[in-house]
């Protein structure tokens, strides 16, 4: 990783993007084989999807980068993502035009790069697929995407797909290390376990959490990474957990949870999925624990169409009411 003065005040998920092939840290049967097509140069055209911050579009830069040289870029590749216009004009206009034009500085063909094109209209992509044919030996695709489903079968046909799966905590530690190391961060190994709990194997957050935890804190701590970014911090869902256990009265129990949510600016839908990853510790009845799942889940669904915090805190008291009833469960060490 090489990184200048000029990009001293970048973010860091720019000012570290992999800039070469050989600094992308996952996915390697992918690389390998798109780098035997530029070998040969026999590039398809692509169609790279999967979740956010796995390294599609650096991977497809990377890739345009050692086709052409810093000042063949601008006219070789036209980049257009999700603050383009996606609709049916810019194919007609922007990506027509670069498409038939041939440039005179270097043979082979241009590269157009479609992000985020799961945001393009139907009947952009509809009237994507001719010009894909018609040129093809002037310019490849890459057409970048986080739901496959949103494409087009006629477009997927055309490509040779490739999906990035969300990165391994084997594969982000190593580099979190090294920018940690590279920024004098103090990074301590339980503020490495909550970034990687929170990032799900997306690179960008892992490393836009670094940076507003160290921003904010300068120490890189589990407590810090939770409260940066308004996540319960261990001792609060441990709080909850017994709350929902233990507190017999349901008002209290309801005070006392809307209390702690209001002093640290808690998500229930966080506190919601806390709960579910600690309630498979505790020894329940199966027909129990399926019960309170499936109303957890309920919750959580309402929750997601937008009902009301209040409301969904109450039923979650309410479901672990219910399960106590069924069964006497007690306090659990849950740190
Ligand atoms: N495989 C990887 N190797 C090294 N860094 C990575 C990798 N994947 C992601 N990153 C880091 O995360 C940042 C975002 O990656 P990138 O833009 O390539 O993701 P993406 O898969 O295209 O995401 P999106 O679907 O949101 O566009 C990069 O700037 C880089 O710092």
């Amino acid at each position: 990783m090489t990184v200048g003065e000029a990009s001293k005040n970048l973010p860091w998920v720019e000012k570290y993007r992999p800039s070469k092939l050989e600094e992308l840290i996952s996915h390697d049967d992918i690389i390998k084989t798109i780098n035997q097509f530029m070998k040969e140069n026999q590039l398809p055209h692509l169609l790279f999807y999967g979740p956010p911050g796995t390294g599609k579009t650096s991977t497809i830069l990377a890739c345009a980068r050692q086709m052409y040289t810093p000042q063949q870029f601008n006219s070789m590749v036209l980049e257009l993502n999700a603050s383009d216009d996606r609709g049916i004009g810019i194919v007609r206009g922007q990506i027509l035009s670069f498409a038939s034009t041939r440039t005179i500085f270097k043979a082979g063909p241009k590269l157009i790069i479609l992000d985020e094109a799961d945001a393009m209209t139907n009947d952009a992509q509809n009237a994507l697929r001719r010009i894909i044919e018609k040129y093809t030996e002037n310019v490849r695709f890459c057409i970048i995407c986080n739901y496959l489903g949103k494409i087009i079968p006629a477009l997927q046909s055309r490509c040779t797909r490739f999906r990035f799966a969300p990165l391994q905590q084997s594969q982000i530690v190593p580099r979190l290390k090294e920018v940690a190391a590279a920024e004098n961060v103090k990074l301590s190994e339980d503020g490495i376990k909550a970034l990687l709990a929170l990032s799900g194997g997306d690179m960008r957050k892992v490393l836009n959490t670094l940076q507003s935890t160290w921003l904010a804190y300068r120490d890189v701590t589990e407590d810090n990474v939770y409260t940066c970014v308004g996540h319960p911090l261990r001792s609060d869902i441990t709080k909850i957990f017994n709350w929902l256990l233990t507190e017999n009265d349901f008002a209290v129990c309801f005070q006392n949870i809307q209390d702690l949510k209001l002093a640290k600016g808690l998500a229930l839908g966080d506190i919601l999925t806390e709960v579910h990853t600690i309630i498979q510790r505790v020894k329940l009845p199966a027909e129990v624990l399926v019960s309170l799942l499936i109303k957890m889940s309920d919750a959580e669904a309402r929750l997601a169409s937008g009902c009301s915090e209040r409301i969904e805190l109450a039923a979650l008291i309410a479901a672990f009411q219910i399960a106590r009833d069924q069964v006497q469960i007690g306090t659990t060490d849950t740190s």
